[in-house]
């Protein structure tokens, strides 16, 4: 008998999300007898399938049942045949705010013998922790449309950026600066004209920064942060950030430290008051659903992501060393593989070590 079980609830999701879902969870299971681990998955069908055939998004019922999870896997959700916001607000979005997850932990690294598009530009260190607050800022969904239709037509949608919210995403980044090596955090706003919530991100941070003298906080407007990115990557340590900056950040992190198919990310609950949910940070991907060519490397990053937050870091530590051997062989070989020659590629390399 395993020593300990996992109970998995797995939501493969649209697009590419079952491919590389699939490959998560073959890992996932390659890593767990040497941790004397058992996973008791549960799939659910939620996204376009079961929206176009029964108009549900996320039953109440579902939503109950994913609560007596330990965590949740998640491909993407999102599919051309569905009007745009549907899914992403009713399945991804609900359960980001109604589990709580106010920290979207993304870790932006670029893995020794990975290409990146930087190269010979910069110094390439790049290794960083954007933390994203995930449940306000203007993914709320507060606002509205006026005169709909008429050339008169106004539509807002407001940044929503509570006191409770932001003090709460700020003491989780700084917490995670001060145990990394260089402790530092910036924030990145836009203060000079989202004058009100970027005076209260700037305020909070000053307020629990005082606790935290080890740390050396910086400030960028996101404008420049995204130029930083690029030209003086190695510059950012944490980085702590809303919703919306976050998101467009760490696209740009993963196009800069590997691709898209590289970036992992959690959705983090961190009193485990709820099922706190794992992701790769890309979407549904249509334009190569289907095709068995989605790289799986950051839905398995995210699985390691998962066995970290479970308190298993030994078995997460196995997945990420698998999957730097993996990315090294990569540069060397440079085939192209297809999804599940990858997965499996990287099982393998899982269960091998010692
Ligand atoms: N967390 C989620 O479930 C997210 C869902 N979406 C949804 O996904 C759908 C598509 O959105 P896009 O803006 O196109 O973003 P996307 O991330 O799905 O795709 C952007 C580009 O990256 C490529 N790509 C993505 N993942 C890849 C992988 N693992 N391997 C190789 N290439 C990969 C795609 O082929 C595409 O060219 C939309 O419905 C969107 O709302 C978008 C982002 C996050
Ligand atoms: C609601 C999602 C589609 C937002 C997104 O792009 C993300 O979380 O990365
Ligand atoms: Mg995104």
């Amino acid at each position: 008998m395993a020593e300990r079980t996992v109970k998995l609830a797995v939501i493969p999701g649209d697009g590419i999300g079952p491919e590389v879902v699939a490959e998560g969870l073959k890992v996932l299971s390659a890593a767990a007898p040497a941790h004397d681990l058992a996973l008791e998955t549960t799939e659910y069908e939620l996204g376009a399938k079961r929206w176009h055939a029964t108009g549900e998004t996320l039953p109440d019922s579902v939503e109950e049942e994913l609560r007596g999870h330990e965590a949740i896997l998640l491909g993407a959700v999102g599919d051309p045949t569905v009007p745009s916001g549907v899914l992403e607000r009713g399945l991804l979005l609900r359960l980001r705010f109604s589990f709580a997850h106010y920290v979207n932990l993304r870790p932006v690294r670029l893995y020794p013998g990975v290409a990146t598009p930087l190269a010979g530009t910069v110094p390439e260190d790049i290794d960083m922790l954007v933390v994203r607050e995930g449940t306000e800022g203007p993914y709320a969904g507060m606002g509205g449309v006026m005169r709909k239709g008429t050339p008169g037509e106004i539509a807002t949608q407001d940044s929503v950026n509570t006191r409770f919210g932001v003090e709460r995403v700020v003491r989780y980044a700084f917490a995670k600066a001060a145990q990394r090596p260089r402790k530092k955090l910036t924030l990145v706003h836009k203060d000079n004209v989202l004058t009100f919530a970027g005076e209260l991100w700037q305020r909070v941070v000053r307020e629990v920064g005082a606790e935290y003298p080890q740390v050396a906080v910086d400030y960028l407007h996101v404008d420049a942060a995204t130029m930083f990115f690029v030209t003086q990557p190695g510059r950012f340590d944490v980085v702590v950030t809303d919703n919306l900056f976050g998101d467009i950040l760490t696209d740009l992190g993963a196009a800069v430290a590997g691709g898209i198919g590289l970036a992992a990310s959690g959705n983090i609950n961190p009193e485990n008051a709820f099922p706190s949910m794992f992701e790769p940070v890309h979407g549904s991907a249509p334009d190569i659903a289907g095709r068995g060519v989605a790289d799986p490397t950051a839905t398995i990053l995210s699985s390691a992501l998962l066995l970290d937050h479970l308190g298993l870091p030994d078995a997460a530590g196995r997945i990420e060393r698998a999957v730097a051997e993996d990315l090294q062989a990569r540069a060397k070989d440079g085939g192209e593989r297809s999804t599940p020659r990858i997965g499996d590629d990287i099982a393998r390399r899982v269960a091998e070590q010692g």
